[in-house]
């Protein structure tokens, strides 16, 4: 039960992801934020309890806008250390397709174990694979989000265009689009929730333009138009994908989007690298938010998002780790390091600020999941918060203890409170035997890839 009205006191620093000042901290009451303190500032009621956090830095709690929980069991697989996307692919495609439920529910376990370790309160998750007896395939995560207690956006992912056709993946990896939609459907109507504080919503998420077809991008758009729910897909990630999209639908990726009615407000994208002036003018117009992949998109050396003219356009903007097998960690706050320093060697080091980085990790991903009610610290807010000290030996002899989270490379949150729980405390997850957890998902993952 969320306590009923605890005071986070004094923080050593405080990052609202907006102008406000919270410098004496902030109460949260029945799991929102009730009050933001200025310096000195004592609560307006009395408190239940307080939280000292004079050695804390304060974030709102991390959003990240794209993975692939499943991957965790295929982090370094030495076959595709040194493979970009399409050989990558085409590589683990046919190890994914053994996917069991076990093997999934272990997998999204530890994903959202490292998420919220590494201060992550919201996860969006694509999952693409749906091999016979893994159908339910998203039934399995919402248990493991609930039992991990982070919000989640659970991406209905789907492939249909298999080789036989001209696609990327294998037949067997393919579904008919009758399954796909009557599942999607299902999976709104059982699982989603609206309305602020929810803990688990649906999306609808064909896979990208070379293992789907346009049919099921624009049935899919419908399908979420009808159920007011988000599109999600990967987009301009390689040249090789532009390549298939010339050759395939005579169109650049931003016009194939357009063509099967995805440009608007309700998509967010995967990566976004691959794009003209006149694409990003047309995507910041429309309103399709944009997730940076930094670490996935050096990995795979496919490219680096145009970030400050996609948000100068209008873009919504976000960070998402992408899946484990092509980063091979799922840590935010060690996302946010790399973005800022990856975007620093295209814009220079004064433009991309530890502030903005952090306002992408937060209130930007927010905004890409379609939630005005997480992502910032402001009254009336969802109390998602992230909680690090700044003691371990990387950070000693620090000043600005914001700049430092980044730069000197924080990687775990010492608590983390969803909704005003706490769901880590002195750096551990309350109620999850990880020990026991990471010997499980190493016995799957050796499993998995035989
Ligand atoms: N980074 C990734 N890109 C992808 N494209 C696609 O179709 N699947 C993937 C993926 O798993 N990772």
């Amino acid at each position: 039960m969320p306590a009923a009205r605890i005071w986070i006191k004094n923080p050593l620093a405080l990052f609202t992801a907006n102008d406000r000042d919270a410098a004496g901290g902030l109460v949260v009451e029945n799991g929102v934020i009730a009050e933001l303190l200025g310096a000195g500032q004592a609560p307006a009621r009395p408190v239940d309890s307080t939280f000292d956090a004079r050695e804390h830095v304060v974030l709102p709690g991390l959003v990240n806008t794209h993975h692939h929980f499943y991957q965790t069991l295929t982090r370094a697989w030495a076959p595709v250390v040194n493979q970009p996307l399409f050989p990558w692919l085409k590589t683990l495609y046919p190890v994914w397709a053994r996917l069991t439920p076990e093997q999934l529910a272990l997998a999204s376990r530890v994903a959202l174990a490292e998420l919220l370790l590494s201060g992550c309160t919201t996860a969006a998750d694509h999952h693409y694979l749906f091999p016979r007896g893994l159908e339910e395939a998203i039934d399995v995560q919402v248990e493991a989000v609930r039992e991990l207690g982070l919000r989640a956006l659970l991406c209905r992912g789907s492939m249909s265009l298999g080789e036989a056709d001209g696609g990327l993946p294998p037949q067997r990896t393919v579904q008919p689009a009758e399954a796909i939609l009557a599942d999607g459907e299902r999976l709104i109507r059982r699982y989603h929730e609206r309305g602020p504080g929810a803990r688990v919503q649906i999306a609808l998420a064909p896979c990208s333009p070379f293992s789907v077809t346009p049919e099921i991008m624009r049935a899919s758009a419908e399908l979420a138009e009808r159920h007011d729910v988000r599109l999600h897909t990967h987009l301009a990630e390689t040249l090789d994908e532009e390549a298939f999209c010339l050759q395939r639908f005579g169109l650049r990726t931003v016009d194939y989007l357009d063509s099967v009615g995805w440009l608007g407000p309700r998509t967010w994208l995967a990566h976004g690298i691959h794009f003209n002036a006149q694409e990003i003018a047309r995507l910041g117009a429309a309103g399709t938010g944009v997730c940076h992949c930094p670490v996935s998109n050096m990995r795979l050396a496919s490219g680096i998002c145009p970030t400050l003219e996609l948000e100068d356009a209008g873009a919504p903007l976000g960070l998402g780790v992408d899946g484990s097998a092509s980063n091979d960690a799922s840590n935010l706050i060690f996302e946010a390091r790399q973005a800022l320093y990856l975007q620093r060697l295209r814009y220079g080091a004064e433009r991309i600020t530890p502030q903005r980085v952090l306002g992408w990790a937060t209130r930007g991903s927010a905004r890409l999941l379609g939630r005005d009610d997480i992502g910032e610290l402001a009254v009336g807010r969802q109390a998602d918060l992230a909680l690090f000290k700044l003691d371990e030996l990387r950070f000693s002899g620090s000043h600005d203890p914001l700049a430092a989270l980044l730069l000197c490379g924080a990687e775990r949150a010492d608590r983390v409170m969803v909704g005003g729980r706490w769901r880590v405390i002195d750096g551990r997850i309350e109620d999850l035997d990880l020990a026991a957890l990471i010997a499980a998902h190493r016995r799957a993952a050796r499993q998995l890839v035989g």
